[in-house]
């Protein structure tokens, strides 16, 4: 029998602790959605303050220099690379996911795509903006060298063949939480002469990620959950450097250009990593992304590892001992070990029981048709956290608060 004891026992041996009184939590509120929107580091208040009032109130637009607005970028993707297993000169700070994805689609296409190896391959169970991504493009290119095609992800590894041009995964899914096998996906791509691009949404800044060694060719990620650094920050791309110089990729966008400040009116793009920016950076959420990235100067991704397996099965084991498994069928795999930092359960009231939670002050979301997914962020989510969310739970369960919620049909973010 696990008692509130033994979560704050668990606490107090916690090596990661005192990184929780660096973010500004409300009081009262147990934020297990750092999957969706991470929570906000006190940093970056003063950061986007000092931005606003110093830089921009006062410097104006002498910052581009001075305060190496124009440099940002690549000074950000330099602080990401590290948390992504990548060496330098690989990744930069730029645009969304969505964006970057047509970039090194298309990049990948126009290197590896042809009628004999059309296919740009997924799973139907991606991300909706990734899979839309590739549609898009394959109507932009034409299916004579671009197609697109999904298949179940059990089936994703045997689908891969010498027809596939690029395959298109996610490291952990949206949805149930299921962590892939990146080194596995990789191997079998490559033995079969596809290129392989790699969305680390989910994970990138809650577990150990090793693009280099695996060998990956391009990755994209955001900056919004687990790296904490804002609604609408902006994401990153990583490409592996074989790739630099071999393919010219298709948003020609001036900051992209080798010397942008020349105003040439013929595009000539950057030899390295650079080529992949567009237009100007949002440099106040760059700014942000800066700060938040701090966090993670001295922090040993292994340790976050293990406290995120921690606090998934502390969670459910308290899902067992309050005997819910009845009533709430885990989607997500019961080994922690593939599985990421989040659990997804079936409850055919998940929109109610979500929102009755919330009311209560515990954070989740729910998403469609039925499920109810928590998140846990191992910087700043306690062992006594995780114990306090499923007694409200079962409350919420018992007294029925969750069947008194109507469905809505307007958009929802949680
Ligand atoms: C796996 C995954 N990819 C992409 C996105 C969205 O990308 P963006 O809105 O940055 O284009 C999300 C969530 O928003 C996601 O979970
Ligand atoms: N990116 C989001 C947004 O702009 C608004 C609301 C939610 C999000 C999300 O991040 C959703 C998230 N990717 C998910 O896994 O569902």
């Amino acid at each position: 029998m696990i008692t509130r004891t033994d979560a704050e026992q668990l606490d107090q041996r916690d090596p990661l602790a005192n990184y929780r009184q660096q973010f500004a939590l409300p009081e009262q509120t147990i934020y297990l959605d750092g999957n969706s929107l991470g929570a906000l580091p006190k940093r970056v208040k003063q950061r986007v303050s000092e931005t606003v009032n110093q830089q921009w109130g006062n410097d104006l637009i002498g910052s581009w220099n001075t305060h190496q607005w124009v440099n940002l970028p690549q000074i950000v993707g330099e602080k990401i690379a590290p948390v992504i297993g990548a060496a330098k000169k690989q990744v930069i700070c730029c645009d969304s996911i969505s964006v970057n994805l047509f970039k090194l689609l298309s990049v990948a296409i126009q290197l590896n795509g042809s009628e004999r190896r059309p296919y740009i391959l997924s799973s139907h169970d991606n991300f909706p903006t990734d899979l839309y991504i590739a549609q898009g493009l394959q109507q932009q290119i034409g299916s004579t060298t671009c197609r697109f095609k999904d298949v179940a992800e059990e089936q994703l590894y045997d689908a891969i063949n010498d027809e596939v041009a690029v395959v298109m995964v996610t490291e952990v899914n949206f949805r149930s939480g299921k962590r892939l096998d990146i080194k596995a996906l990789t191997e079998k791509a490559h033995q079969h002469g596809a290129l392989i691009i790699v969305d680390l949404a989910h994970s990138a800044g809650v577990m150990p990620i090793e693009l280099d060694t695996w060998n990956v060719d391009f990755a994209v990620g955001c900056t919004y959950k687990y790296l904490n650094a804002g609604p609408g920050a902006p994401a990153f791309i990583y490409v592996n450097k074989r790739w630099h110089n071999k393919a010219q990729q298709p948003i020609a966008g001036w900051f992209g250009h080798k010397s942008p400040f020349d105003f040439d009116p013929t595009y000539a793009p950057d030899s390295g990593i650079k080529q992949y920016l567009a237009g100007t950076p949002a440099i106040i959420s760059m700014a942000a992304v800066d700060s938040a990235l701090d966090l993670f100067a001295d922090l040993d991704l292994q340790h976050v590892r293990t406290k995120s397996i921690q606090l998934t099965t502390l969670f459910h084991q308290l899902i067992e001992q309050h005997e819910l498994t009845e009533q709430l069928t885990l989607l997500s795999p019961t080994d922690a070990s593939q599985r990421g930092s989040q659990l997804s359960y079936q409850h055919p009231q998940a929109y109610g029981l979500c929102q009755a939670l919330i009311k209560r002050g515990v954070i989740a979301d729910f998403r469609a048709p039925s499920y109810i997914r928590f998140g846990f962020a191992p910087l700043y989510n306690r062992h006594t956290d995780v114990y306090d969310a499923v007694n409200t739970l079962c409350e919420v369960l018992d007294n029925g608060e969750h069947l008194a919620i109507e469905w809505q049909t307007r958009q929802s973010v949680t």
